[in-house]
Order: C-alpha cells, then structure tokens, then sequence
C-alpha cells in the first residue's frame, strides 16, 4: 500500500538553507581526500618557498596542499580530455594545441597568497603530467610610480585602476593561446615600483598560476559598453585565500616590523626612511596603509569576488586553513 505524501509545513520551506554551489569541508574531511598522493617535498624545501610571517609545515603540506594537488591533476587531465573533444568537433579549422591550465591565486595583501603560488608551483611540477609549471605575479602589472603619480593614484596601489588590467589579460591570453614566448614586466618591493627594461618569458608551460590581489574582478565594460573577456575567464581553476580581515591585518603589520629590521635596510630599499625612525613611528605609518589603503581595497574589490573562486581556503588566526569551500556546481 502507498503511504499517503505528508505535505512538507510552509515553515519547513522557509528553513530550508538556501542552495549553494559550494560544498564545504572540514580541514579533516579535506585532509582525508588526498588518497595516496606522496609528499615530494622536504622541510627544508618548504621553508624556502615560506613568504615572510607565514607558518607554514610539512603537516600543512600535507594536509592541505597535497588533497589540492591531487585534485589539480585530475582537473588538469580531465581539462585535456575535453581540449581533445573541441579538437575532434573543430577538426582542421580550429583546433588548438599546447594549452596550459590556468589556475588564479586571489586574496588581500599578506594573507599569504605568495606562498600558496610558490607551494602548488613546487607540488604541481612533480607530477610526470605537467613538470613545467610557470608562477606571474600581477604586481608587473602594475603601472610604473611616475605614472601612478600623474594619474594621481599612488594612494590607489592594488586597486584595481592601478594596473594596465588590458596587458595582463593579454598576456594571459597569449600564454593561453600557446604563443611560444610571452612576457611580463617585473615588480620590485624594494624599489616600490616596475624594474626598468627587466622582464618574465614565460615559454609554453604545461601550467600557468597567475596570483594577485585582482585576479578574479570581473571584465570592464568595453566603451560600446559590451562586455570584454576578463583575466579569470581564462582561469581553468583558481583559489582563493581568505582569512578574518583582524588576522590579515595583524599579519601585514607583523610583517612590516620584520621587513624594518631586514629588507628596509638595504640603502636601495623605498622604505629606508621607516628604519630611521621609532618602531612606534613606522608603524603608524603602516597602521594608516592598511586603514586607508589595504583594507578599502580587501572590502570594496577583493572580498567581493571570494564567490568566483572555485576553491576558498579559510584561514585560521595562525594561518592555518581550518576550512575550505569547494565548487561542486
Ligand atoms: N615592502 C616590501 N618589501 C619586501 N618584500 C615585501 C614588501 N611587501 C611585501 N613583500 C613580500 O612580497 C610578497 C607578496 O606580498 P603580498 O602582495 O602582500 O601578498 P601575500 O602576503 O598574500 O603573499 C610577500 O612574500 C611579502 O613578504
Ligand atoms: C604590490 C601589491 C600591490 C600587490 O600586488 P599583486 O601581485 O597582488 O598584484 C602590494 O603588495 C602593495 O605593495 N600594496 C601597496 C600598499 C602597501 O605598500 O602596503
């Protein structure tokens, strides 16, 4: 006999948690998900690859990175698998070879973004697959000092309007398209600015991580007011790196009192001045970049566009992920 269908309560509909596209995982059931992949780095190796105030162990490695590695392969095989459909589809007329997997690294200023570019580099380029993994960093894009400062813009470093966003696309397009040599401009920090005649080639890789504050914002309107292809619409997978903004600020001042004892000496450096003044001093300097500067860019741009990412990695207080959201959908 069928039972009769109990009607689901009008309350029960309103309750019902509203549908993302999300599945969200513990650091354990993450964890769990690496499968039998081996750890291929060293302590020492991790350490070098370790950007300045981040923590950062095998454990983590393994933890974190290795599950994210693995499902880097898969995605980079299952990538080729359907480039090799549009090929038999396309035939003759349009088919492309040679195309590397594009992964975006996005996140505020000192969350930690660097290291996480610089470990898949290193995690990636093990697998037999794809051993030829380049690493772009945005900040080449960004528009030399002198025209920042025409452009009235110096207090806008990391926004979005401080980059050439149509060079970086391009060059991401290029790479994309197979080009056999494309390159980039290169940033300094300790020259606070482009390096002058100094750039990146970047030779057909089998993968290509492009990490930045920017790296997922949509595409400006073009002037007939159609939308452009933008730079994460060549992503293939892309990552974001979250942290509460309390914890990325204490980062980014803890760092800059490490950068006054060490790199701000060099006589070169933009910031020698902070190092001949009080710790107190320069640190109310870097307390008013982060209010002014940072944490406007991290609300009003960066944050924003968490929800494009295809993986989101939480960190906790101690830069450890504690929680990591994947797109299932
Ligand atoms: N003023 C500076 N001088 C030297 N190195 C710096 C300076 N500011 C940032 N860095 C280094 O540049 C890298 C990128 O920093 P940032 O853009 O804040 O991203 P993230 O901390 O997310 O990696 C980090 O490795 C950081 O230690
Ligand atoms: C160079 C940066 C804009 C980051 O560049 P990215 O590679 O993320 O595009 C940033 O690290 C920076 O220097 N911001 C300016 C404000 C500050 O000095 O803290």
């Amino acid at each position: 006999m069928i039972s009769p269908v109990s009607p689901i309560p009008r309350s029960a509909h309103r309750q019902r948690p509203e549908a993302t596209p999300y599945l969200d995982l513990t650091r354990a059931e993450w964890s769990a998900l690496r499968d039998k992949t081996p750890l291929p780095l060293t302590a020492a190796e991790v350490e070098r690859l370790r950007g300045l105030g981040d923590v950062i162990d095998l454990d983590e490695v393994r933890d974190i990175y290795l599950p994210l590695s693995r499902l880097l392969n898969l995605y980079v095989g299952a990538t080729d698998g359907l480039r090799g459909a549009l090929n038999t589809f396309l035939g003759e007329q349009g088919s492309q070879s040679g195309t590397p997997f594009v992964i975006g690294v996005a996140g505020s200023v000192a969350v930690g973004k660097s290291t996480v570019a610089r470990l898949l580099r290193a995690l990636l380029s093990r697998w037999p697959e794809h051993p030829r993994v380049e690493l772009v960093t945005t900040d080449g894009f960004l528009l030399p000092t002198k025209e920042l400062q025409e452009r009235g813009l110096m207090s806008r470093k990391g926004f979005p309007e401080s980059y050439d966003r149509r060079a970086l696309t391009r060059f991401v397009a290029d790479v994309k398209a197979g080009k056999g040599e494309v390159s980039a401009p290169v940033y300094s920090h300790l020259i606070y600015d482009i390096v002058p005649g100094e750039r990146l080639t970047v030779r057909r890789p089998d993968i290509l991580i492009v990490e930045g504050l920017n790296v997922l914002q949509p595409a400006l309107p073009g002037q007939d007011g159609r939308t452009r292809v933008g730079l994460a619409d060549y992503f293939d997978f892309s990552v974001y790196v979250d942290a509460r903004t309390e914890d990325i600020e204490r980062w980014y001042l803890n760092r800059f009192k490490r950068l006054r004892e060490t790199a701000f000496q060099d006589p070169s450096s933009y910031f020698r001045r902070y190092t001949q003044v009080s710790e107190e001093e320069s640190l109310d300097y870097a307390r008013t970049m982060w209010r002014t500067v940072n944490r406007p860019n991290l609300v009003e741009n960066i944050a924003p566009t968490r929800g494009r990412a295809t993986l989101v990695l939480r960190k906790g207080p101690d830069h450890k992920v504690q929680r990591l959201s994947l797109r299932k959908l």
